[in-house]
């Protein structure tokens, strides 16, 4: 009995800093590289405990087990060699309180995760027996290797809920819904906070339009006695039943499913240099608290220059289906040049193209707008004058710095055909030294079931 599955990374292109706060929608692109894991039956102990035991052979060390305490207590686990991977741990705990095993269990996880997560650095590829997927191998062990920011913990929290619920649930078709919110739980409590979610919404659901849920489902139950009075079993128990009860109730929360327009692609670029989330959002909150009139201001806007996004998209979809003509010859129109050369007037079937054009441009005043008034570098002027640049080669519609934003990353909506044109023309242009464009896309797919053949051998 084994069983695969795999959930993408993601990309936030509009509702940074507001996603956090419920009432706000943002906009997710779910990408290419993924994140997999393949569930086996594990082989039984000496000892009789259950166990489960996570490798992820990519990394080096990258050998967890996590063995129940006596044969009795099937819900609380250690590492057997006291290893740290939080994610991992947390994810384990929160599944088993919320499956509360009644017999013996023993299986093994293999983890293995696509490229785009990590720096490829001093890697060697390893290819499966049919072929069908690489994976590379690190000499670092996981939490020495550079991270991209595609969200690799909320994938790797997802996956193995999603290996662990379905292996529990013998054969019961896997509700995504229980999935997405004991990952939600799980990745709260190894981050030690609540975050927007949008990772793991992401990861479970793929592109979506995401609203937040009401952080205090989770805040009350993270408060649980448990947490302070480890190997108490009656606590346990308890806690086993409220996170039930919060699993299974409605969490009121958006994930609308959405994907970018056919022949609209996403480019990513990787810039040198980095931000610290963390870092970056303790000042918008800071300042938020500072001056409640102007950033209620300036949230407000930016969240209508998010909604505009979100509406353009959806316009040219509808543009797509209704005149398929109109927006071939809208393609092939912003395909032949480049956006800081358009004229005053706006032709008006491309009307949908130049909405988009302009939300996003929106979006970006008032990103900057946040940035000298917060003191955090959403965008910085490196990354101004970086996005200013792209939009003076053809075919791009305009970009952004994606998610908390700083100087990891920008994110660019292109036609696709511009794109190989696009990549070329910066290689020999000096204003993109920086920049390396990243071998990603969009796949709007959240959890979906893989073949296990595809990954024997790794
Ligand atoms: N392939 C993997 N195998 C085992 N553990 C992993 C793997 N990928 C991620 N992890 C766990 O997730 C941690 C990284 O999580 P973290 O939230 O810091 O990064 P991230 O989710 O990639 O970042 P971001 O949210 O900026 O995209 C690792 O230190 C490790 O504990
Ligand atoms: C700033 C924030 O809204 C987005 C962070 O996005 P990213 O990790 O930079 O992709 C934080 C959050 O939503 O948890």
């Amino acid at each position: 009995m084994s069983q695969a599955f795999s959930a993408p990374g993601k990309a936030l292109l509009a509702g940074g800093y507001l996603v956090l706060d419920p009432s706000y929608n943002s906009y997710v692109t779910a990408l290419s590289s993924r994140m997999h894991v393949v569930l086996r039956l594990g082989q039984e102990r000496s000892d009789g405990l259950s166990s489960i035991k996570v490798l992820s052979p990519q990394f080096h060390n990258g050998e967890w087990e996590y063995i129940t305490t006596s044969k009795e207590d099937l819900l609380s686990v250690k590492e057997v060699n006291d290893r740290v991977n939080p994610f991992l741990i947390a994810t384990v705990n929160t599944v088993l309180a919320y499956i509360q095993p009644s017999t013996k269990y023993n299986v093994q996880l293999n983890i293995y995760s696509d490229p785009g997560y990590h720096s490829q650095e001093n890697t060697t590829p390893k290819l499966s027996i049919n072929g069908k997927r690489s994976f590379l191998c690190h000499t670092q062990a996981i939490h020495e290797v550079a991270k991209t920011g595609l969200g690799s913990s909320a994938g790797l929290v997802s996956v193995v809920t999603a290996a662990l619920i379905s292996y529990f649930g013998k054969g019961k078709e896997l509700d995504k819904n229980v999935v997405h919110n004991v990952a939600q739980i799980a990745h709260c409590y190894a981050q030690k906070k609540i975050g927007s979610g949008f990772d793991v919404a992401a990861a479970v659901y793929g592109s979506i339009i995401y609203r937040r849920f009401q952080p205090k489902i989770i805040e009350d139950l993270l408060q649980h006695p448990v947490f302070s009075a480890t190997g108490d079993e009656k606590l346990q128990k308890e806690y086993s039943s409220a996170l039930r009860k919060v699993v299974d109730s409605d969490w009121d929360f958006n994930h609308t499913p959405c994907t970018l327009p056919p022949h609209i692609r996403l480019l990513m670029g990787d810039i040198q240099g980095g931000s610290e989330t963390p870092k970056l959002v303790s000042k918008i909150l800071q300042w938020k608290k500072e001056k409640p009139e102007q950033s209620s201001a300036l949230y407000k806007d930016l969240n209508a220059a998010n909604e505009s996004l979100i509406t353009a998209l959806d316009e040219l979809h509808k543009l797509y289906k209704e005149k398929h003509d109109v927006y071939s010859k809208g393609i092939k129109f912003f395909s032949d040049q480049s956006i800081d050369n358009l004229t005053k007037e706006v032709i008006p079937d491309f009307t949908a193209f130049y909405d988009l054009i302009s939300s996003i441009k929106s979006i970006r005043l008032n990103l900057r707008k946040l940035t000298e008034y917060s003191g955090a570098s959403v965008e910085p002027k490196e990354q101004t004058a970086l996005l200013d640049d792209c939009i003076t080669l053809k075919g791009c519609f305009g970009g952004v710095v994606p998610g908390a934003g700083g100087y990891d990353a920008i994110c660019l909506l292109m036609v696709d055909d511009s794109i190989g044109k696009f990549v070329q023309a910066s290689k020999s242009d000096s204003r993109f030294e920086k920049v390396t464009w990243l071998n990603l896309h969009e796949e709007k797919n959240g959890i979906i079931v893989e073949d296990v053949r595809h990954y024997l051998g790794l």
